[in-house]
């Protein structure tokens, strides 16, 4: 064990400093950081692999760097030429500049395509201890496998490409201990969004968040992929959770995970990166799995969120101005009124996927409750796998035939309806319940209103036609 106590974070951090900044304290230069694996996909590259071409610059370690299409992608038919113009384009463009720069890209279809933070993980490319970066905010899903995983900006892409490091001032570290168990049909969903009600969208800021404590060490390393996605959405830098057997079990015998003799002395050396049980947080929060229930949002940001028992809060009541006011704009554009039960809010449509809860864990739980059950009369359903892989193992499974017997449509591997950059869209005033993890205003196609829910909310929602969980079904 180090002299210093440390935690996860901080060992993963020494692990790969190239060059240590001078200076001490708030005035200390950045360090220089090595980066293990660098994720690519069609919209934020392009302008990094003009750089590198600008410069003369080849990738320094092409092995290290892997790409995929995600977010332009129609997932009604993957297979058909892209139609909308400027996603062809993207995607076409990130297909020039991988054949150029010797990049492996999965395309549209293949077995291995989906949302760049599903695919990492799958393909065992993510693993304990690592630097992982892509030019993606939800790059922080990755975290789960107790690796720093940042999203990153477009020049920091190009910096990555030319030099396979990065010029980074280190973080503060805040510990989330969740004590208790999470009850039968409460999720990893409904625990991060109610983390985000209770610290804010800021909340985060400047730091890496490690959630820990006896809820999380319990949870499936996908629910745990959940968790750490959304931890952007509470303003961090990144989320971590220490590796443990449910970990390695996961990544045991995955394509790129290490094999034999590799693998047994990587799990020595992994065990060693937990939270040293001295070592300091800078912040700490505290919260009881066992007081949770089914937890959705009713504003413009995931903060904005309260159980489904609950009723639409009224701004009035809310001391602070600041959040006062942003209440209230949210509630206008959300078309709700305070007081009204979340239960009877009525949705148009429900938007399984997303590299949130687009696994398939979350595809078995919304079949579980979707099965013998129809999608209600004038509600549209999309089931989105995050990955091909996800839709071949959930047809396998019977899956796709339990979605499309309830009158779910069941769709290719995208980001789809998470974000408006391909045809899933909302039109102006419709109201979906998404599994995803934004709902700023226009998030899923212009004017749209998104409540952010967990897999087992989704389905109970899709089936009554109004905000619900499975219990509501009996
Ligand atoms: C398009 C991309 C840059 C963006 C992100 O960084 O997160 C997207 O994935 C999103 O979820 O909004
Ligand atoms: S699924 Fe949504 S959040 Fe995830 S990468 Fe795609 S657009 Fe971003």
């Amino acid at each position: 064990m180090s002299e210093t106590p440390k935690t996860l974070a901080e060992k993963v951090w020494d692990q790969h400093v190239v060059v240590r900044g001078g200076g001490e304290g708030g005035a200390r230069e950045p360090d220089l950081i090595y980066i293990d694996l660098h994720l690519v996909h069609e919209v934020t590259s392009p302008q990094a692999f003009d750089g590198l071409r600008l410069a003369g610059r080849g990738l320094r370690r092409p092995d290290l760097t892997i790409a995929t299409e995600d977010h332009n992608v129609p997932t009604a038919d993957i297979f058909a030429p892209i139609a909308d113009l400027v996603s062809r384009t993207q995607v076409d463009t990130l297909r020039r500049n991988c054949e150029e720069f010797g990049v492996r890209l999965y395309p549209m279809g293949d077995l291995d395509q989906g949302i760049v933070h599903i695919i990492g993980p799958q393909l065992g490319l993510t693993q304990p201890g690592m630097t992982v970066v892509c030019g993606d905010s939800h790059t922080s899903t990755h975290g789960a496998f107790g690796s720093i995983a940042m999203g990153i900006g477009t020049s920091e892409v190009e910096h990555v490409m030319a030099t396979q490091t990065l010029s980074l001032r280190p973080f503060k570290t805040m510990a989330i201990t969740v004590d208790g168990e999470l009850a039968p049909g409460v999720t990893s969903k409904d625990l991060i969004l109610a983390v985000i009600a209770k610290i804010g969208t800021g909340g985060g800021q400047g730091y890496v968040l490690e959630y820990r404590g006896e809820a999380i060490r319990k949870l499936s390393m996908e629910a745990r992929m959940t968790i750490c996605n959304m931890s952007i959405e509470a303003g961090a830098r990144a989320g971590m959770i220490a590796p443990d057997d449910i970990t390695y079990e996961y990544l045991k015998g995955r394509p790129h995970a290490p094999q034999g003799a590799d693998w047994d002395a990587a799990v020595v050396s992994w065990n060693e990166l937990a939270t040293d049980p001295d070592a300091v947080f800078d912040n700490e929060v505290h919260i009881d799995a066992d007081t949770l229930t089914p937890f959705v949002t009713w504003g413009t940001n995931p903060g904005q969120g309260a159980p489904l028992g609950s009723t639409v809060p009224d701004p009035e009541a809310m001391a602070d101005e600041g959040e006062r006011l942003s209440a209230q704009k949210a509630l206008q554009y959300m078309g709700l009124e305070a007081g009204t039960p979340i239960r009877e809010i009525a949705v148009d449509t429900v938007f399984v996927g997303s590299c949130t809860n687009g696994r398939i864990e979350d595809l078995r739980a919304v079949a579980s409750v979707l099965e013998g059950h129809r999608v209600a009369e004038g509600v549209r359903m999309l089931v989105v796998p995050g990955s091909m892989r996800v839709r071949a193992q959930a047809e396998e499974e019977g899956l796709g035939d339990i979605f499309t017997a309830a009158g779910a449509e069941w769709r290719q591997a995208g980001c789809s309806m998470c974000l408006g950059m391909n045809p899933d869209q909302l039109v102006a005033g419709e109201r979906s319940a998404s599994t995803s993890n934004r709902n700023f205003e226009g998030r899923q196609g212009k004017g749209g209103r998104t409540h952010l829910v967990s897999p087992l909310v989704a389905a109970a929602t899709a089936i009554r036609g109004t905000l619900s969980s499975p219990a509501d079904l009996a």
